[in-house]
């Protein structure tokens, strides 16, 4: 998958700006708060119909504007695309269109027909941070080729929501708790199906992210992982290879059990919203116990992982967007990145120093200031 050109229409600080791709490598530098992230996003965009750090399209379009617009041309299995973003205001309300090589297309065709994968310093903190950070990894990853996941996912969090919210009638407005038992049946099964999909992604991640890190950490340390599925009173568990009626019929036992507990707290304790993934580096929870740079290259092996994962699903690279984590890597692991996609991932990265990068020939440079862009 390779972009060729990007244009944007009153995006972020972006009057009107169109960039040609014409390298393997693409790096956009500059200082702080000049518009280089807004970049990626709008890439980003293009590829999710979502912000990578904001749940606010709106944000995205430039101040005072009433739209802004998105275009990307790329090319994926040696044809031509294009993906159109546009956000408007009519008459005061916001709408939103995506259109596929000039059709009008839904957020389900969209997704996962341009495939990117994001790397930010937030990224490093997938291993030391919270649990829903590494979800969200697991997601993104699997929903990037596989639809079928993302509308699991999306039947989850609505169900899940609305369970919530039942929960809290009960608890508040004395609703009668028999009306729980559909949302517990049908949020085990969506539940179940999530789990298992997750299980399977596991394996592959593991078959590719350990070679990856064994190469960025020298093969000086090891790397493990496990799918930490909580159950009640505190109790963990590892599954591996369960079947999905196993699991449903787990979740419905373990939901029926803590009902009084999930009421009084107006909250579902239990299910795939509340799992982990697991790394062990060198035997030991590397969130407990690695050091800062062994939890970087985790982390980075992870997301490079991601890169080929899509890659041996759908066949090819997805395009890879480096957000100022240059800077946060030392040079052996700059060496070991670039090395590592050297001429067959295109790469767009934003630094503020362009000679943090190294370049084995296949780069070009972009100066970035005040919502403009120069090539130099
Ligand atoms: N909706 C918007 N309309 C106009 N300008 C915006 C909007 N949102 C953000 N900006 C401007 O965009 C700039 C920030 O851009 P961006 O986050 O891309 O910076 P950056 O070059 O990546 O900086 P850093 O190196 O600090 O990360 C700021 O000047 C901010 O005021």
């Amino acid at each position: 998958m390779r972009i060729n050109r990007l244009q944007l229409v009153n995006f972020r600080n972006y009057d009107h700006c169109t960039v040609s791709f014409d390298k393997m490598v693409t790096v956009f530098y500059g200082k702080n708060g000049q518009g280089k992230t807004n970049i990626l996003e709008s890439i980003f965009y293009s590829a999710f119909g979502l912000s990578h750090r904001t749940n606010k399209e709106d944000e995205m379009v430039k101040f005072l504007s009433d739209g802004m617009a998105v275009h990307l041309d790329f090319s994926k299995e040696d044809e031509i695309h294009s993906i159109r973003m546009k956000r408007y205001n009519d008459q005061g309300r916001w709408h939103k269109e995506i259109k596929i090589d000039g059709k009008k297309a839904t957020a389900k065709d969209h997704y996962s027909f341009f495939n990117a994968v994001m790397f930010s310093p937030e990224d490093l903190q997938i291993i030391k941070g919270d649990p829903g950070l590494r979800r969200r990894f697991m997601d993104m990853e699997i929903s990037q080729t596989d639809p079928l996941y993302y509308e699991l996912l999306v039947r989850y969090r609505r169900l899940l929501k609305q369970r919530n919210s039942l929960l809290k009638g009960i608890r508040d407005k004395n609703q009668p708790q028999e009306q729980l038992a559909p949302w517990d049946e049908e949020i085990s099964d969506v539940g179940s199906q999530i789990l298992i999909k997750r299980l399977d992604n596991l394996i592959k991640l593991k078959e590719i992210s350990i070679p990856v890190f064994n190469i960025l950490s020298d093969r000086t340390d090891t790397l493990e992982m496990k799918y930490e599925m909580k159950g009640n009173d505190g109790a963990v568990f590892y599954p591996e290879k369960e079947s999905a009626a196993d699991i449903k019929e787990f979740y419905i036992k373990s939901i029926r059990e803590r009902i009084f507990k999930d009421i009084m707290q107006g909250n579902t304790g239990i299910g795939v919203h509340r799992d982990d993934l697991k790394t062990y580096i060198n035997n030991a929870d590397s969130r407990a116990f690695a050091s800062q740079g062994q939890q970087r290259c985790c982390a980075l092996a992870l997301k490079l992982s991601q890169i080929e994962y899509v890659k041996k699903i759908s066949g090819e690279y997805p395009v890879l967007l480096l957000d100022d984590v240059m800077s946060e890597l030392d040079h052996h692991r700059r060496n070991q990145l670039v090395s590592f996609i050297n001429d067959k991932v295109q790469t767009i990265i934003t630094v503020n120093d362009k000679t943090l990068i190294p370049d084995l020939g296949s780069n070009q440079y972009f100066k970035v200031e005040k919502g403009s862009i120069k090539k130099s």
